[in-house]
């Protein structure tokens, strides 16, 4: 399927729409902040902030003496692996199916193509395909770290799964899975065939049900309604994080990435409808001066093409050349 690829530098203005005031927070996000606060406290540095917890910490606002990490942060979108759904050809939406052989292949070589790109945060949905995607693809990065997904939905949760060692979270990367990035819900749609489908209510009605911004399947979400969670969880827990300068990676679904395509690249409601991702093909934007600059697909480590798209990631990579080599 087609990706359309816009090199404009983009300003992150919310699409004309009714979503959720974005508020620039300069300190990390608060919301799986605690669990990290314990799991995986970024140490206090000259350079860095704590991740300040606002129970903990009254002021929410980054101490004078803490500086931003980066003023410059990478942001990965992958889509998921061809799902064993996908390969049957239905409607799968919030039904939760595995990745297929295929997929595997797809999200591992995913992994090549950002191996020399940072990340220090995974973002997910709650769904096993995206997860698989992340985890298979963090086994070809270089930096060699192991994503860990953080587990907040109980106190128990959280204390069974305490790691108790500084220098083991330090070689870790939170994985944070959030509903809010699940697919689209297909409603009545999800289980049938969507070639049989567009047969029994038309090519047309199909392709807006799957393609229109406004218009959703019977009794399922419309993307505007998939965005509403989707762009507002991305302002409200991910933005923060490239603002403080944490590189991203989200793996997650063709729906929910494509809300947030749309809010990255101010794509109108109709310009959204012909814009497609296929499975596994990694997407890469800059943070930088509060604007999204879209990137393409990073090529493989060992394909021709950029060797890093800005200083910053050249520097990484140098690194990783010279600690690996
Ligand atoms: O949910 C599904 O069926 C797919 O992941 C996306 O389907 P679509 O390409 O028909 O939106």
């Amino acid at each position: 399927m087609a990706t359309v690829v816009s090199q404009q530098p983009i300003t992150s203005q919310r699409p004309s729409s009714n979503f959720k005031a974005s508020h620039f927070l300069k300190e990390p996000l608060n919301v799986p902040i605690k669990l990290r606060q314990k799991q995986f406290k970024i140490q206090a540095t000259a350079s860095q902030a704590p991740l300040l917890d606002p129970v903990l910490s009254p002021s929410k606002t980054i101490p004078q003496s803490y500086k931003k990490k980066s003023n410059e942060a990478s942001l990965i979108l992958i889509r998921h692996g061809e799902s064993l759904w996908n390969e049957k050809n239905l409607f799968t939406g919030c039904v939760d199916v595995p990745l297929t052989e295929k997929g595997v292949a797809e999200a591992i070589q995913a992994g090549k193509r950002i191996s020399n790109i940072p990340v220090d945060l995974i973002f997910t949905s709650s769904l096993i395909r995206a997860q698989m995607t992340a985890m298979l693809a963090m086994t070809q990065h270089r930096c060699k770290k192991v994503p860990i997904i953080l587990h907040d939905e109980s106190e128990k949760a959280q204390t069974w799964s305490h790691v108790f060692s500084e220098e083991t979270r330090k070689q870790s990367i939170p994985v944070i899975a959030a509903w809010q990035l699940n697919e689209r819900m297909y409603g009545e749609l999800q289980g049938l065939n969507k070639e049989e489908t567009a047969e029994r209510y038309g090519t047309q009605q199909v392709h807006e049900w799957r393609r229109s911004y406004h218009i959703p399947p019977p009794k399922g979400e419309s993307l505007e309604m998939c965005a509403e969670r989707a762009v507002a969880y991305f302002e409200d827990n991910i933005q923060p994080e490239l603002a403080f300068g944490n590189n991203v990676l989200i793996a997650a679904h063709g729906n929910s990435l494509r809300s947030i395509i749309m809010y990255l690249d101010k794509l109108t409601s109709q310009e959204v409808t012909s814009l497609e991702l296929s499975t596994g093909l990694p997407l890469l934007y800059i943070f930088k001066d509060r604007k999204f600059m879209r990137r393409g697909s990073p090529v493989g480590p060992t394909e021709a093409g950029v060797y890093a798209y800005t200083k910053r990631l050249a520097q990484y990579r140098q690194k990783l050349d010279e600690t690996l080599a």
